[in-house]
């Protein structure tokens, strides 16, 4: 049986104060890690502090994003080495987000998702159709080529490691939430996917995350679906009694 994870993407919002806060009112109350991952994804300048107060907790810390150099001229960049220095574990690979406004593309997602392997961080690699492109009904074609290019080149194992976010786009803080079929439909295409490309193990091992909209009102019944294994969260993870009520429901 495989572990749920649910990870709160905090996005571009709070400030230190606020994201202090927010893991001392829950830090104590975070299921065990034995039961679901409970992951926040923090930016930047939040993450050296929140994992030395997540320290001796079964909170983990996210990044949001990295490059996939170790070090080099990359004003404004940030690596695997400097993330894995400071205590992160978890890294968000990928998000709709940082392709449609940042450029990010299969090929830099791929290099990410080695880099985090070369320097043990658990990347969370996030996959998704637009709007358009479900209405044209391209969604299951572009899903496994992203899948496909974003895993190109990992052995099992890494495989096995993998977290996918399978994010529709149209449901990225709009409120639209896909069905809980629709959601599962395409994670079960995901693992369909896997299973071709590397192995059935790797595909029974491979976590694989819902994500759009996602808040304590139905996460329940997303969760119980076959192939869904966890929730990438934006909106309803800022606040901190609605993520323990999500991280809750990934510990039934
Ligand atoms: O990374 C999280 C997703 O983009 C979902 O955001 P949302 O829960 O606000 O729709």
């Amino acid at each position: 049986m495989r572990k749920k994870v649910i990870a709160g993407n905090w996005k571009m919002n709070k400030v230190l104060k606020e994201a202090e806060q927010f893991v001392a009112d829950t830090k104590d109350n975070i299921p065990s890690s034995d039961k679901v991952e409970s992951v926040v994804c923090a930016p930047y300048p939040f993450l050296a502090s929140l994992v030395d107060k997540a320290a001796g907790t079964d909170l983990k810390v996210a990044a949001q994003n990295m490059h996939y150099e170790d070090n080099g001229a990359f004003t404004g960049e940030v690596s695997p080495v400097m993330l894995k220095d400071l205590g992160v574990t978890y890294v968000v690979i990928g998000h709709s987000e940082r392709r449609e406004l940042f450029g990010e593309n299969d090929d830099t997602v791929n290099k990410k998702v080695h880099a985090a392997f070369n320097h043990q961080l658990t990347p969370i690699v996030c996959v998704g159709e637009t709007l358009e492109q479900r209405e044209n009904n391209e969604t299951m074609t572009l899903v496994e080529n992203q899948v496909k290019q974003a895993l190109a080149g990992l052995t099992d194992d890494q495989v096995k490691q993998t977290i996918v976010a399978y994010e529709p786009i149209w449901a990225i803080g709009t409120g639209k939430t896909a069905t809980s079929e629709q959601a599962n439909e395409v994670c079960t295409h995901i693992r369909n996917v896997v299973k071709e490309a590397f192995s059935a193990d790797a595909a029974e091992a491979v976590r694989i995350q819902y994500g759009g909209s996602v808040k304590p009102a139905n996460v329940d019944e997303l969760l119980a679906q076959s192939d869904i294994d966890g929730a990438l969260v934006g909106g309803a993870s800022l606040e901190a009694d609605s993520f323990l009520t999500l991280v809750e429901a990934g510990a039934k």
